[in-house]
């Protein structure tokens, strides 16, 4: 194993979890979920906790690891979470319910994301996560970018596309969708970007001010 490698492996390895978030995990692998990893999860906490978010808003629930994660410090918080899948949507509440989360707090929506987006008000977030479908990514965004408030953020994880965007020879459409998401935002004055290595990749937006 390369130094490199033993630097994720650590880091995947270091958060604790919570109960519900070890169960939500193992119920997402159980239905073929992809789940944030555990260090992305740990980031999501933190993040949201830096941020003092109030306003959440997710694309792809999945069965909630990435939920609970984001509300994990935030006793007051609502997450607002588009999920495509009935099935997934029926396992996520249970998951939130066992985990204590007040229905008050949650505003669980079945639906297509880019249906549900445009209708949602703008600035209305303080962070916003996208972890859904890859191809429509860039659409994503954009409603991202107009629903979230100046200030607040916008995370993208599996930045990597499975570790393939670093890999000059990967050219499938998923991995080149993330890497016009990269180069977009790499450019734009409006934004602050940071891509960071955990999990596959985590790539946080900054709307800047004005
Ligand atoms: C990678 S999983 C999300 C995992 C979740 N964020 C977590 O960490 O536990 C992607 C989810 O997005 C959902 N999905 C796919 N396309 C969607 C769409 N257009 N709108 C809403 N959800 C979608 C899938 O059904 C799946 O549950």
């Amino acid at each position: 194993m390369s130094k490199l490698e033993r630097n994720w492996q650590y880091a995947e390895q270091y958060p604790g979890e919570t109960d519900a978030l070890v169960r939500a995990r193992r119920l997402s692998l159980e239905l073929g979920i992809e789940p944030v990893s555990r260090s992305v999860g740990a980031y999501l906490s933190g993040i949201a906790a830096l941020n003092k978010a109030e306003a959440i808003f997710e694309v792809g629930t999945g069965v909630g690891v990435s939920g609970l994660s984001l509300l994990r410090h935030l006793p007051d918080a609502t997450l607002t979470s588009i999920e495509i899948e009935p099935e997934h949507l029926r396992e996520a509440r249970t998951i939130f319910a066992e985990a204590g989360i007040p229905a008050a707090r949650l505003r669980l929506i079945e639906g297509d994301a880019l249906h549900v987006m445009p209708r949602l008000n703008l600035g209305a977030y303080d962070l916003v996560l996208l972890d859904a479908n890859t191809a429509q990514l860039l659409d994503y965004f954009e409603h991202a970018l107009s629903i979230v408030r100046p200030g607040g953020c916008v995370i993208v994880p599996s930045a990597f596309a499975h570790g393939q965007v670093p890999d000059p020879a990967a050219r499938d459409e998923a991995t080149q969708t993330m890497r016009d998401l990269l180069a977009l935002v790499a450019d734009s004055p409006a934004i602050a970007s940071m891509l960071s290595p955990a999990g596959d990749g985590v790539l946080t937006i900054v709307r800047l001010d004005g």
